[in-house]
């Protein structure tokens, strides 16, 4: 079991975090899709999970982080982009390249020629690893991720840029790594590849977090069945499939998308009517997610200003941490609802100490009782988490008990001092005097 909570990573100051308190639990036997665009974050959530890059949050193999794995290849593969095809010296032949990566894991060599049989590159381990196709090279990082036969495998695109067949036998091979009990985390730019691939779908946008869904839920709110139609005659086409209640829409020049009615009825109103088709083909797009806004600040000036939907809007009440990240479609002065249609509510699993991490944390200007309020009109906001505040705020005041238990959640700790600046809050209240008692007289 993976634990990832409160995941941030800001890599420049002012600039908006690449990530931002990400959590979700990967669970043995299940496929974890970790999806969003270009950018939002995927990457960046992985090497924070194996330590390659400093932040904020924590990842929990199995209850312990992964430098106190104590081998870790033996508990986690990682395949992450290196930039080159393969990690390894493209006059190497790849026997030889993953015999070397056994060694260094301090595995048998003949766990490598298991390996070469296994992801199906037997014929060709003698070959150098120049002569490899962008497919090969994949099936070989596979096989060095798995030389010390993890229990859980950290992914990032491996199916990017590859044929249907390669992709689909590294769906396969992977399915398989997880019905055999392993944990999987993948991460993909492709609503479809993780609706057809992944068990459990974890959507990030702009480093924010917007769902963390069963692959069934995720297929019935994230995508939309349609069928493409292509031909000559489109515009006498769409008139008839209104007519017969269908959702039309232009797609391209000679094109249609349309939904609500089956491609056999399509076909069949277009035979009657004398339409030509060149195409009528199912598809599935994905519906557009809804955005996150992100909030907008001055790094310097001490306040940090989240859009609000009024002015004179109540302090945002005190969320619990399942909540979402608020998010709009356009314009959040809209006063519209935060997301354009109900999105399943995002679960995220705390272990109960790190409840105690969540503390309710409240930006300069606010209100606090029995504390000068800042600017009469400086937004507030409550956020729910350590690892937001940190990101985002300058000035924090921590309304909860700042201290988690247990030996993993220290460094978390120390690595947020900004938020316990004004660990003076957190102070008992002095007891007040006691009232002296009127005298009765007796
Ligand atoms: N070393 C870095 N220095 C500065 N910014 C970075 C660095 N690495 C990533 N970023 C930024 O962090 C954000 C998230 O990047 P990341 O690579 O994690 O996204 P991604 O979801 O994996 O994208 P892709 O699908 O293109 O791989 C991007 O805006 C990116 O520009």
């Amino acid at each position: 079991m993976i634990q990832i909570t409160g995941l941030t990573k800001v890599y420049r100051r002012g600039r908006p975090p690449a990530l931002l308190d990400l959590g979700f639990d990967a669970r043995p036997g299940a496929v974890t899709v970790l999806l969003g665009d270009e950018g939002a974050g995927k990457t960046t959530a992985l090497r924070l999970m194996v330590e390659l890059e400093r932040g904020l949050g924590i990842t929990l193999f199995d209850g312990r982080t992964y430098r106190r794995l104590r081998r870790p290849e033996r508990e986690v593969g990682v395949l992450l982009p290196s930039g080159r095809p393969t990690a390894g010296h493209p006059g190497q032949r790849a026997r030889s390249h993953l015999r070397m990566l056994a060694g260094a894991v301090g595995v048998p060599a003949r766990r490598a020629d298991e390996l070469l049989e296994q992801t199906r590159l037997a014929a060709v381990a003698d070959h150098r690893l120049r002569s490899f196709s962008p497919g090969m090279h994949r099936r070989m990082a596979l096989a060095a991720a798995l030389l010390g036969d993890p229990k859980a495998l950290l992914l990032d695109d491996p199916t990017e840029g590859l044929s249907p067949r390669n992709e689909e036998w590294f769906h396969s091979f992977l399915r398989s790594f997880a019905v055999a009990g392993g944990t999987l985390v993948v991460t993909t730019r492709s609503p479809q590849e993780a609706a057809a691939f992944g068990d459990r779908v974890v959507t990030l946008d702009r480093g924010r977090m917007l769902a963390d869904q069963p692959v069934a839920e995720f297929r019935r709110t994230r995508l939309h069945p349609e069928v493409a139609v292509r031909g000559p005659q489109m515009a006498r086409l769409a008139d008839l499939l209104v007519g017969h209640g269908a959702q039309v829409r232009r797609d391209g020049g000679a094109g249609l998308a349309v939904s609500g009615i089956g491609r056999t009825e399509i076909g069949e109103l277009a035979y009657r009517h004398g339409i030509l088709l060149h195409e009528l083909a199912d598809r599935v797009v994905e519906q557009p997610a809804p955005r996150v806004v992100l909030p907008t600040g001055s790094g310097r000036s001490g306040q940090v200003r989240v859009r609000s939907r009024r002015r004179d809007a109540e302090p945002v009440p005190a969320a619990r941490p399942q909540s979402p990240p608020a998010a709009v479609p356009g314009e959040p002065s809209s006063g519209g609802p935060l997301f354009e249609e109900p999105l399943p509510r995002v679960s995220r699993s705390r272990r109960p100490s790190q409840e105690s991490l969540v503390p309710v944390v409240e930006r300069s200007g606010a209100g606090l009782p029995g504390r000068e309020s800042g600017a009469a009109d400086a937004p507030t906001a409550v956020i729910p988490s350590v690892a937001a505040a940190e990101a985002e705020a300058e000035r924090t005041v921590v309304l909860g008990p700042p201290v988690a238990a247990g030996p993993d959640l220290r460094p978390m700790r120390r690595s947020v001092p900004p938020l316990f600046r004004d660990e003076q809050h957190h102070r008992p209240e002095p007891e007040p005097e006691p009232e002296p008692r009127p005298e009765t007289g007796r």
